[in-house]
């Protein structure tokens, strides 16, 4: 990609026009060129920051380089594609003009003016008359989830020009194709759904395990929690541990409860993460069904950074997972082995869901742990471990089981992963770890 020709060579018919504060505005907006369907600009120092940190060096790598959504991965495009492409970054005057058309006090005429700009097809056309300009729409798949081109028209000789390529527009998907909501920031009223959830007094049992040096996260998690976790609502945190004495004191608001459960320890993290499941099967049968209203369970490596209200709630949800969000189903690290219970086949799937965050109505979560315990048990009877582990075993079940509401990854984020600029905010997400010293085995 190629900006020279427009400030040098680029035959400008229409001169009055383009005088000069205009042709710097051209400049500045032609720094927004990014990828179709990508999410962000980016510089070439940032291409090797935060790869796959999250995985434990298990499939995350990869899965970060294809990942649409990964600002990180438009710089490895850039590095495969070769010097022949060069991305722009984004700058302020870009950032100045995306505020103002999307502040609600914005007058007609500046938000005109300013879409304008943004939108730099009719200025571009204005300036520099004999300009070739092509369009091109990729979509997902909805059958095979592989990105498809619906429409191209391109100039002929597009292969010997100079391509500017600009204006993408990027959608996330609001709904899944079985019509259940994926959450997002400003898909939902907080007021609307606050004056449904109050009057109901409900309570969210949140189930949480902090086994060994795990007990570490506990402070950051349940203080940013009272900030931002369900705030006016019940909670009932259920801390599971095997160190008791090291549960910090964390003052709760008004109606929120903790209750720490001993539990036993494991020399396996595999073992300590999968057995959650069993141990919130009983948790549910002895003390929350029929007696709370909803549930979640998180992982305890975590922090809240912004509002996570009742527009979570939901009969059973999953969360999409920050490294998978955007990708297609061979890049999903399902189960690909037969011979366990997780097994998915290669050509099913809808998402990749995180293990960190799963909830619903107590009936709903007792009927899924169920099943993966069950088929952990199975499983461990045959001698395979799934990939990852209990997680691989939610995805089996959330695949024939349909969650009835998904978050996107604002509800399960990854500290080591850039936020992408489509993203409004990031609310809970895992904290960067050293694996090596706090898991009790490699
Ligand atoms: C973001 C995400 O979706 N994470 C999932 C992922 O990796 P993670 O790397 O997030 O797994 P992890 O090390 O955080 O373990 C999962 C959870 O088990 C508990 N724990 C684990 C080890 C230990 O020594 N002590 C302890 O208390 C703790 O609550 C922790 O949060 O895969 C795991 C299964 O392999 C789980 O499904 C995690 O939820
Ligand atoms: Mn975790």
């Amino acid at each position: 990609m190629e900006t020279g020709r427009l400030e040098n060579g680029m035959p400008c018919h229409n001169q009055k026009q383009a005088i000069t504060s205009e042709r710097r505005e051209l400049e500045h907006a032609a720094k927004q060129v990014r990828f179709a369907g990508k999410s962000s600009s980016c510089s070439s120092t940032s291409a090797d920051t935060a790869r796959g940190g999250g995985r434990g060096g298990k499939g995350g790598g990869d899965a970060a380089a294809a990942d649409g959504q990964d600002i990180n991965s438009n710089c490895d495009i850039a590095k495969q594609i070769g010097p022949q492409l060069k991305l722009l970054p984004l700058n302020d005057q870009i950032r100045e003009l995306q505020t103002i058309i999307r502040d609600k006090s914005t007058s007609r005429g500046d938000f005109v003016f300013s879409a304008d700009r943004l939108a730099m097809e009719q200025g571009l056309r204005d300036c520099c008359r004999s300009i070739r300009i092509g369009k091109i729409l990729i979509q997902s798949d909805e059958e095979t989830q592989k990105a498809k081109v619906f429409y191209a028209k391109f100039p002929p000789d597009i292969s010997r020009r100079k391509v500017l390529l600009m204006y993408p527009i990027l959608n996330v998907s609001t709904t899944s194709r079985w019509l259940a909501p994926i959450v997002w920031e400003n898909t939902f009223d907080q007021t609307v759904i606050d004056a449904i959830y109050k009057p109901q007094n409900i309570t969210v049992a949140t189930t949480v395990f902090a086994v060994g040096r795990y007990t570490r996260f506990l402070k950051d998690l349940l203080e940013s929690a009272e900030q931002h976790f369900l705030v006016g609502y019940r909670v009932h945190y259920y801390l599971f541990t095997d160190l008791p004495d090291q549960v910090p004191v964390v003052k709760l608001g008004d109606g929120r409860k903790l209750t720490v459960i001993k539990t036993e320890s494991s020399n396996r993290w595999q073992e300590i993460s999968s057995r959650r499941m069993e141990r919130i099967e009983k948790l549910i049968e002895e003390k929350l069904l029929h007696k709370v209203d909803y549930m979640f369970s998180l992982d305890v490596d975590s922090k809240f950074y912004a509002h996570w209200g009742a527009e979570s709630l939901g009969d059973l949800v999953g969360v999409v997972h920050a490294w998978f969000f955007g990708l297609t189903r061979p890049q999903f690290t399902y189960e690909r082995r037969p011979k366990s219970q997780a097994y998915i086949p290669y050509d099913e799937g809808d998402y990749y869901y995180g293990g960190a965050v799963f909830g619903g109505r107590p009936e709903k979560v007792l009927k899924l742990v169920q099943t993966c315990r069950r088929n952990l048990d199975i499983d461990r009877a045959n001698q395979i471990e799934a990939l990852w582990q209990e997680e691989s075993h939610l995805n089996k079940y959330f695949l024939y089981n349909k969650p009835t509401k998904l978050l996107s990854p604002e509800y399960l984020w990854d500290d080591t992963k850039q936020r992408p600029s489509f993203m409004k905010v990031v609310r809970f997400t895992q904290v960067v770890k050293n694996y090596a010293e706090i898991r009790p085995n490699p």
